[in-house]
């Protein structure tokens, strides 16, 4: 996405007054009457069936691929792209029939029915996704496990898991501990980039994966219990490290056409399939090397540290080792792409606002603990750019939506990227304003007046991440250490953002920095 899409999608709060089939009045109408029966299927009146809801057309068999294709009415768009487009044809619910193998997909824009949703769910929330880590950790690895992960679980194996790491992953205090380890990685990779520096203080090539091997070194940190030695310079060719580093990036790449694109391996072992089940394996051996060396270091220091220095690996491993390896390999999987295109977005929005960038580094320089306008700095860009686009669950039981039967088993998709651009929820939506997450209420463009559920940058529930502790941790850290080193700046046009299953910050990178 470039930001003159986003700019464009943020004047779309008009465009509710052209739809097709239901003008705006008339769809508030509906959801008003609607929610007010949310609880129990038993509760749904007369509602139309889901395959009323409007959406592409389809045709036996292909479904609605022909809509797909390039020339036709959705083409290739993904990402916030697709979003508008489907948002604007069809209104703010939207089926997309099944293809391929891929199910039906319904895609909500309405803050209202994704609480609606999300309120309702059981005990056991389903996200469906990465099907062929899914597909490894529960079929391929020999012999089966009965635990397989926070990403891949679910139902009663998702809930034990998620219920003995909650306490660890989510205790501030336990988080906090990482604080000064983050800060030296944070510190190493200004270091770097100093070095990487040229004369016109660019940093030339894949700045992205530089950014991977920042993302990669702190969450290491925490689900390896060690420095990895990401950002060193004189890192041998043959070391786990080299090794670790290239198979996770390999491993995105992998698994964006594996999962996120129509692909074969459902039906037979393509040629990518086996390389993904290959370095599925590399990831869990290296990770269990890292752990090895852990547990060795946390032997040797039994006695000396108190429960409220345990670190997170550790109180994990008390729990059990094989967890402890699996939720290791979970952040390694979930906590780099993410984080590092945060940061990614967030240097780029300072870039181009440097008012607000010199009043984050006044904040900095004066070493407030609080961090609020950091801290609303992050989550501005996290409206704005969100690595994740939307949010997506398998639903656990019937639910009236919006005029619709939706019944149980239904994928749902919640477009929070694109409601967190739509002005009725953020004013000035286009904006970065980091101030509207500090603003009294009185204000118009107080944060709280947007439904919650507009904006839900690490999901919602018993389901959110499990790493927003610790991905807000990193980010503080190294945008604090970034201003307070460098004066930020980008010479290029508008931020070229590629929606996969997340959406990548590429290239060209037109940051400079200038020393301050
Ligand atoms: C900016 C950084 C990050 C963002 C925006 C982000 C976003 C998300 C979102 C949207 C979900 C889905 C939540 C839901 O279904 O309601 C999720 C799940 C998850 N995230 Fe993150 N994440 C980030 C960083 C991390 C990090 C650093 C870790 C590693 C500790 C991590 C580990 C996970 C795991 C394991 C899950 C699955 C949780 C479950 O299903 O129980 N994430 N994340």
């Amino acid at each position: 996405m470039q930001m003159s899409r986003l700019r464009a999608c943020a004047g779309l709060s008009t465009i509710n007054a052209v739809f097709k089939h239901e003008p705006r009045a008339a769809m508030k109408l509906i959801t008003a009457n609607f929610h007010q029966d949310t609880t129990t299927a038993d509760n749904v009146v007369a509602t139309r069936p889901l395959e009323e809801i409007p959406g592409p057309s389809s045709l036996p068999l292909i479904g609605p691929l022909l809509h797909f294709l390039p020339g036709g009415s959705i083409g290739t768009r993904v990402g916030i792209e697709l979003s508008e487009v489907l948002y604007k044809t069809y209104g703010p619910i939207v089926r997309i029939d099944g293809m391929l193998g891929k199910p039906t997909f319904i895609f909500l824009y309405d803050a209202d029915a994704c609480a609606q949703v999300l309120r309702g769910e059981s005990t056991y929330p389903v996200r469906p996704g990465f099907q062929s880590l899914e597909y490894y950790r529960k079929e391929y690895v020999k012999p089966k496990q009965e635990l397989t992960g926070l990403i891949t679980d679910h139902g009663e194996p998702w809930k034990a898991m998620r219920s003995a790491v909650n306490p660890v992953m989510l205790k501030p205090k336990t988080v906090q501990l990482y604080a000064h380890v983050l800060d030296e990685v944070a510190q190493d990779m200004i270091a770097r980039m100093k070095s990487l520096r040229d004369e016109n203080n660019k940093i030339p090539g894949d700045f992205d994966v530089e950014l991977n091997k920042w993302a990669l070194e702190s969450i290491g940190t925490v689900a390896l219990g060690g420095r990895i030695g990401c950002l060193d310079p004189n890192l041998p060719a043959d070391s786990p490290a080299r090794e670790l580093i290239q198979n996770i990036h390999e491993i995105f790449q992998l698994v964006q056409d594996l999962d996120f694109k129509p692909s074969l391996w459902r039906y037979y072992s393509t040629k990518n399939f086996k390389k993904a089940m290959y370095l599925f394996d590399r990831q869990m051996e290296l990770s269990k090397i890292y752990i090895k060396r852990a547990v060795k270091d946390i032997e040797k220091a039994k006695g000396t540290v108190s429960a409220n220095e345990k670190g997170i690996l550790e109180k994990l491993l008390e729990v059990d080792e094989n967890m402890a390896v699996i939720m290791a390999s979970d952040m390694l999987f979930a906590g780099v792409d993410t984080a590092a295109n945060t940061v990614l977005a967030t240097m780029y929005l300072l870039a181009v606002n440097p008012d607000k960038q010199q009043k984050l580094r006044e904040e900095v320089l004066q070493q407030d603990d609080k961090q609020r306008y950091l801290k609303a700095c992050i989550k501005e860009s996290m409206r704005m750019l969100p690595v994740v686009s939307g949010n997506l669950r398998r639903t656990t039981r019937e639910y009236n939506l919006m005029g619709y039967h939706i019944p149980n088993n239904t994928n749902i998709i919640f477009n929070h990227q694109y409601l967190s651009l739509m002005e009725d929820q953020f004013p000035r939506p286009a904006e970065f304003i980091p101030e509207r997450w500090l603003t009294t209420a009185d204000d118009p463009l107080h944060h709280g007046r947007a439904s919650p559920f507009a904006n839900m940058p690490f999901g919602f529930g018993a389901r959110q991440c499990i790493g927003k502790r610790i991905a807000a941790l990193e980010m503080e850290t190294f945008v604090s250490r970034l201003v307070e080193n460098f004066e930020i700046g980008w010479e290029g046009g508008d931020l070229n953002v590629v929606s996969n299953s997340l959406n990548y910050v590429k290239g060209p990178f037109d940051y400079t920095f200038k020393d301050i």
